[in-house]
C-alpha cells in the first residue's frame, strides 16, 4: 500500500473516531437535559446552636425543581463569635446580632437568584435544653431573637428550635452514614445498591452540655423511650439512641468541680488532679452552681472565689471521675449504659466526633490507638507541668489545653465502663470529617427535612451519575485505543515507512 494511501486511511480513522466521540458526548449531554430537568447547585443552611458555640454550616447539592435528592456535601462552616446562644440570657438580641457575621458569609457564596429558595434551618442543643429548664421563657426570648435575625435575610427561612437528645442522636448517626453512603451505595456500572447490614455505623457524639449514643443494635431495643424507627431507601432500620443531659465535657467537668468543693476541707484553695501542676483555675461560687446540672449548697455566698490548684495526679484524677458517673446502679443489668439508663450491647463500628474528636486528636490519637498506647500517652499528658504544656502548645486556647487531661479521663471512663467499648476498644474511629464534611448532627437534620432521604426505594437518589462519567471516559479511552491500533496495524504490516 501506498504511503499517501495509508495517510489518508490513517486521517479518515482519526476523523472518524473524533466524530464519534463528538457524536456521543453530545448525546448524552442533550439526552442528560431532555430527559431531566437541568441540574442546578442548590444551598442549604442550618445553624448548630451548641452549648459552648454556634456554627453555620452551608451545604450544597446537584438537584431540579422536581428532584431534590442530589448528593450532599458541605460548601462552608463559619464559626459564629462568641458563646453558645444559651449565654445570652442578659441581652437576647445580641444573640441575633451574632449570627449576623456567619449570614453575609453565606449570603455572598450564593447567587442572588437562589437566596430565596435556600432553606434555613437554626436547631439548639443542650445548652438551650438546660436553659428551658431553668427558664423557659428567656429561652423563648432567645430563639424569638435568633429568628427575627434569620428572617431579616432573604433565604427560605424553616424556623429555630430546640432539637431533643433522640434528635441530636439520630441525625448525627444519620449524617455519618449518609456520608459513608451506608444506606444506599452508587456502584461503578451506574447502580444504586443497599450495602450489606454489617456496615452501618453507630455515633458517639460529646457537647459540652450533653452526649449521645446511637447504633443499631443486634437485638430489638427493649424499650421504646430509646428506638428511633426509621425507614431510609425502602429498609427499615431500628436505633437505639440515648442523649445523657448534663454529661457533656462542660458540664461533666462542672460536676467534678462542685464534688471537690463540697468534698474539701473548708477552705478557697482546693486540690485538683485533673489539672496540671502549676495550673491555677478561679471561679466564684455563681459561676461553679450555675447550672442545673450542679446540686447547689445549702448556704453559700455567690460572690465567693475557689481556686482549683492542679496537682496533675493521672490516676486520682481518673478514679475521681466514677464519682460523676454512676457505673453501678443498673435495674436491667447487665444492658446499661451509666446513671441506670438502659443500653443493649454496643455493636459494629463506631465513629466519635466533636469533643472526642478534639481531645483525642490534640493528644495524637485520632482517627486511632491501640488501648495501651491511648493509656499511656493520656497518663504521660496528665504528668506535664503547665508551665511546659502552654510552652509546647503557643496556639491552643488556653481554655481547651488546661482540660484535656480531664476530658480523656472522662471519655475514657464514659466509652470503656459506661458504654463498655472495653473489649471492642478498636472499632471506635475519632473522626472529624467524612468526604469533607464534618460529622454531626446537622446535616442529617438537613436531609430529614428536607425530604432528601426518601423513604422509598423507588425514588433513588439522582445528581450527576458518576456512570455516565464513567461512560464517556472508557468511549473516549476506547476511541484512542482504536486509534493507536489502526496506526500500529498499518505500521508494523510495513515497517519500511
Ligand atoms: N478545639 C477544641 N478543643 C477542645 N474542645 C473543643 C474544641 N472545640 C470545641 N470543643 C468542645 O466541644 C464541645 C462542643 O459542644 P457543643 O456542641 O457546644 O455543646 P452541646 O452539643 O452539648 O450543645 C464543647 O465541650 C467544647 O468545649
Ligand atoms: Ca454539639
Amino acid at each position: 500500500m501506498g504511503f499517501q494511501m495509508k495517510a489518508i486511511i490513517l486521517g479518515a480513522a482519526m476523523a472518524a473516531v473524533a466524530c464519534t466521540t463528538i457524536i456521543a458526548l453530545v448525546l448524552s449531554l442533550a439526552n442528560h437535559q431532555t430527559l431531566d430537568q437541568p441540574y442546578s447547585t442548590q444551598y442549604g443552611i442550618v445553624f448548630d446552636a451548641g452549648s459552648t458555640h454556634t456554627a453555620l454550616f452551608l451545604y450544597q447539592w446537584l438537584g431540579n425543581k422536581e428532584n431534590n435528592t442530589g448528593i450532599v456535601s458541605q460548601k462552608q462552616s463559619c464559626d459564629v463569635d462568641g458563646d453558645g446562644i444559651s449565654s445570652y440570657v442578659e441581652n437576647p438580641p445580641a444573640a441575633g446580632e451574632s449570627l449576623k457575621k456567619c449570614l453575609d458569609i453565606a449570603k455572598a457564596v450564593i447567587p442572588e437568584g437562589q437566596r430565596k429558595t435556600t432553606p434555613v434551618y437554626l436547631g439548639a442543643t443542650a445548652g438551650m435544653r438546660l436553659l428551658k429548664l431553668q427558664n423557659q421563657s428567656l429561652a423563648d426570648s432567645i430563639l424569638v431573637e435568633v429568628t427575627k435575625t434569620i428572617q431579616s435575610y432573604q433565604f427560605d427561612f424553616r424556623g429555630s428550635r430546640i432539637l431533643s437528645g433522640m434528635e441530636e442522636g439520630a441525625y448525627g448517626w444519620i449524617t455519618i452514614n449518609y456520608l459513608l453512603e451506608s444506606f444506599i451505595k452508587h456502584t461503578f456500572e451506574g447502580l444504586w445498591i443497599h450495602p450489606k447490614a454489617g456496615k452501618i455505623l453507630g455515633a458517639l457524639d460529646l457537647g459540652g452540655a450533653s452526649t449521645q449514643i446511637s447504633f443499631t443494635p443486634k437485638d430489638p431495643v427493649k424499650f421504646p423511650d430509646s428506638a428511633f424507627n426509621l425507614q431510609l431507601y425502602g429498609y427499615k432500620y431500628e436505633l437505639y439512641t440515648y442523649s445523657y443531659l448534663c454529661y457533656g465535657k462542660d458540664q461533666a467537668l462542672k460536676k467534678l468541680q462542685a464534688y471537690l468543693h463540697k468534698t474539701a476541707v473548708p477552705t478557697s484553695i482546693i486540690s485538683h488532679p485533673c489539672y496540671h501542676k502549676g495550673n491555677n483555675v478561679s471561679v466564684t461560687l455563681a459561676e461553679l452552681y450555675n447550672s442545673p446540672c450542679v446540686v447547689k449548697p445549702d448556704n453559700f455566698n455567690p460572690s465567693a472565689i475557689v481556686t482549683f490548684s492542679g496537682t496533675g495526679n493521672s490516676s486520682l484524677c481518673l478514679s475521681l471521675m466514677e464519682n460523676i458517673v454512676n457505673l453501678t446502679d443498673c435495674a436491667l443489668s447487665p444492658d446499661c449504659g451509666f446513671n441506670g439508663a438502659y443500653q443493649p450491647p454496643v455493636n459494629g463500628e463506631f465513629f466519635a466526633f466533636s469533643a472526642y474528636f478534639y481531645t483525642f486528636d490534640f493528644l495524637g490519637l485520632a482517627p486511632k490507638a491501640p488501648l495501651t498506647r491511648v493509656l499511656s500517652t493520656i497518663e504521660t499528658h496528665c504528668n506535664k507541668n503547665w508551665t511546659t504544656l502552654t510552652a509546647e502548645n503557643p496556639a491552643i486556647k488556653a481554655k481547651y489545653l488546661r482540660e484535656y487531661c480531664a476530658s480523656a479521663h472522662y471519655i475514657m471512663t464514659i466509652l470503656l465502663k459506661g458504654y463498655k467499648f472495653n473489649n471492642t476498644w478498636d472499632q471506635i474511629s475519632f473522626e472529624k470529617q467524612v468526604a469533607d464534611t464534618d460529622v454531626g448532627w446537622t446535616l442529617g437534620y438537613m436531609l430529614n427535612l428536607t425530604n432528601m432521604i426518601p423513604s422509598e426505594r423507588s425514588r433513588a437518589v439522582t445528581g450527576v451519575a458518576h456512570s455516565q462519567w464513567a461512560a464517556q471516559i472508557f468511549f473516549i479511552v476506547f476511541a484512542l485505543f482504536l486509534c493507536l491500533l489502526i496506526i500500529g496495524i498499518l505500521f508494523v504490516r510495513d515497517p519500511k515507512h
